[in-house]
C-alpha cells in the first residue's frame, strides 16, 4: 500500500505535482497515465524519496521499492551483464562489501528464469533488445523481493511478445500481493495491463477502474483538451 497525501512538488518555478492525494492498493496493477510533463516521473521520484515534496507526505508499508527506469535514463554501454544488474537487487540485503551468498545467487537465478532471461544472463546489457532490457530490470525488482514495483514506461520500444510477457509478469507479481504502479502512454495496452488507472495532469483527475478511465471525456481532460472547451 502507498498513500500520498496532499503532495506538492516543484522544480524552481515549475509546479510538477499540485496537491496530489492517492491510495495505491496492493494486489492489483495500477496504470499511471498522463501526457508528457504531467508529473508521472516526479510522482515516482517522490514515492522513492528522491524528490522531497514541498508540502504533503508519502506513507508506505514496510519493504523495498523496485524501480524499472525509462530506457533513456540507463547507460546501456556500462560494462555490466544481465546477471550483474539483477544481483544489484540483492545489494540492499548484501551490504556493499559482503559477497553474494548461495541464497543471493539462487534469488538471481529464480528472477532470471521468471523473466525468461536465463539464457542471456552473461550478456552485456547493451546487447539486449528493448523488451529484454525491460525484463532485466523487472528481474532486479523480483530478486530484491520488492513489495512495491514502479515501472516508468515499460512498453516503450518493446515488441508485442515482450509486452505480453511483461504484462503477464506484472499481473502475477500483483496477484502475489505486491503494489504495482506502471506509467504508460500505451492506452491500447491498458485494459489488459491494469485494473485501476490514475489519470494525472499535475493533479489527480481520475482514479478508478480502467474502463471508466478510458472514457473519452476523462482522456480529453487528461490530455489537456479541456483547454479548448473553456473548462481549464
Ligand atoms: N529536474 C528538473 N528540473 C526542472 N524541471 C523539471 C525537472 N524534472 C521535471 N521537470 C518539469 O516538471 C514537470 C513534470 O515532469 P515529469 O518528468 O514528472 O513528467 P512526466 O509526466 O514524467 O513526463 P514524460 O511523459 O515526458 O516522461 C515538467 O514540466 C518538467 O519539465
Amino acid at each position: 500500500m502507498i498513500r500520498v497525501e496532499h503532495v506538492v512538488a516543484r522544480y524552481g518555478e515549475v509546479l510538477a505535482l499540485d496537491d496530489v492525494s492517492l491510495s495505491i492498493r496492493p494486489g492489483l496493477v495500477t496504470g499511471l497515465v498522463g501526457m508528457n510533463g504531467s508529473g508521472k516521473s516526479t510522482l515516482f521520484k517522490t514515492l522513492m524519496g528522491l524528490v522531497k515534496p514541498e508540502r504533503g507526505r508519502v506513507l508506505r508499508g514496510p519493504g523495498s521499492i523496485g524501480y524499472v527506469p525509462q530506457s533513456e535514463h540507463v547507460d546501456w554501454a556500462f560494462p555490466v551483464s544481465v546477471r550483474d544488474v539483477v544481483m544489484m537487487g540483492r545489494y540492499g540485503s548484501l551490504g556493499l562489501t559482503r559477497r553474494p551468498r548461495a541464497a543471493d545467487h539462487r534469488a538471481v537465478a529464480d528472477a532470471l528464469a521468471r523473466v525468461e532471461l536465463t539464457d542471456h544472463a552473461e550478456r552485456q546489457i547493451g546487447q539486449l533488445s528493448g523488451g529484454q532490457r525491460k525484463r532485466t530490470f523487472v528481474a532486479r525488482g523480483i530478486a530484491q523481493d520488492a513489495r512495491i514495483l514502479l515501472l516508468d514506461e515499460p512498453f516503450a520500444g518493446v515488441d508485442k511478445r515482450s509486452e505480453a510477457t511483461i504484462v503477464r509478469l506484472l499481473r502475477e507479481l500483483a496477484a502475489d500481493g505486491r503494489t504495482v504502479l506502471v506509467s504508460t502512454h500505451d492506452l491500447h495496452a491498458l485494459p489488459r495491463l491494469a485494473d485501476d488507472v490514475v489519470l494525472l495532469l499535475r493533479r489527480v483527475l481520475f482514479h478508478g477502474p480502467v474502463d471508466e478511465a478510458l472514457r473519452p471525456e476523462n482522456l480529453a481532460r487528461a490530455f489537456g483538451l479541456d483547454v479548448f472547451e473553456g473548462v481549464a
